[in-house]
């Protein structure tokens, strides 16, 4: 510190956590490295910097801009019990829907066993790089920022991974870049392993969605995941219903292949919220493959997921 640097005007202790300190024509900026610092912390900061600058005839106004202020990111975790019931479509227009809603949203894509999100969202190919060793979100067409399991390795490689590995994969996604991304929403593999573990260990999200098809052996798997989630004091959000309810493109008659009703039925019966069901429709699937995931529209494909989203968007609220 120079002899002319303002900072010098402050005690020792204090000017360490001042980046600059400016005076000029009466009035004092202070730019102060927040990051970690409490509220209780910042304010104590601010008010000792004010007094003492305050004391000084040169100055008449003092300014206390406090940065890195952490955004508050919210993990909302997408889970189910089996793989394949519609949890990565679910996740991606779920992100979209909630964006549409106002939020900044971000998606992780933790699924090891089948990293979905790069062909849903349309930034196949498009690999992240890294900044500070830490990784910069992807941007996708849709405008939801991604990193999946599937930027970090060759599709189908991930599968051997164990333990540590998935745990410090996992690490990758959600300690990256996100900037002022405020709701992270995990698109997590099916199952209770060890993607599950770490994420709740280490990033205890602040709730779940499940997804189950209606059928019975989805449904025990899914209470299941909900059952880890719970242990781990982690509220489940709800219950999502997917593939239900086939409408015969020929025809129209609908058809309902995998049953109907079951999801909402368990989640009574485990006493959760039922969010939503979300019909069986060829065009999800094509949508799904283009990058062009229905909660983009605004059409009858679309509302079941805005319906699910302004759900989830007022269990957040309610949270505080
Ligand atoms: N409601 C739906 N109607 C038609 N197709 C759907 C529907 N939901 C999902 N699909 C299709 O089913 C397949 C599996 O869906 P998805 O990848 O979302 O499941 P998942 O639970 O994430 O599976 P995994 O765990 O294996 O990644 C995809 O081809 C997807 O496009």
């Amino acid at each position: 510190m120079s002899s002319t640097d303002p900072k010098a005007l402050l005690p020792d202790s204090l000017a360490a956590r001042v980046s600059t300190l400016t005076i000029k024509e009466g009035r004092a900026i202070a730019i102060v490295d927040a990051a970690g610092l409490g509220q209780q912390e910042r304010d104590d900061i601010e008010r000792a910097i004010t007094d003492i600058l305050g004391q000084r005839e040169e100055v008449s106004e003092t300014r206390v801009v406090m940065t890195a202020e952490r955004t508050q990111r919210r993990i909302i975790a997408v889970g189910s019990g089996k793989g394949g019931v519609g949890k990565s479509t679910l996740t991606a227009n779920l992100a979209i829907a909630l964006a549409r809603r106002g939020r900044k949203v971000g998606l992780v894509d933790a699924d090891i066993y089948g990293p979905s999100q790069p062909v849903i969202l349309g930034n196949q190919g498009s690999k992240p790089v890294a900044r500070d060793k830490k990784l910069e979100p992807v941007d996708s067409p849709v405008g939801i920022p991604v990193l999946s399991m599937g930027h970090l390795v060759e599709p189908g490689r991930a599968l051997a991974w164990r333990g540590p590995m998935a745990g410090n994969a996992l690490a990758q996604l959600i300690d990256a870049h996100w900037g002022d991304v405020d709701t992270l929403l995990v698109d997590l593999p099916p199952g209770t392993g060890d993607v599950q573990l770490t994420m709740l260990q280490r990033y205890k999200p602040m709730g779940a969605v499940l997804v189950s098809t209606p059928q019975d052996l989805a449904l025990i798997d899914a209470a299941r995941a909900g059952q880890l989630f719970d242990q781990a004091g982690v509220p489940v959000i709800g219950l999502v219903e997917n593939m239900a309810g086939y409408a015969c493109p020929h025809c129209g008659e609908v058809s309902d292949p995998f049953g109907r009703g079951g999801v909402e039925t368990a989640a009574g019966r485990l006493d959760l919220p039922f969010l939503g069901r979300i019909p069986l429709d060829l065009a999800i699937r094509e949508g799904s493959d283009r990058g062009q995931p229905p909660a983009c529209g605004e059409d009858a494909l679309a509302a079941p997921f805005h319906d699910i989203a302004a759900k989830v968007d007022a269990w957040i609220r309610a949270q505080g």
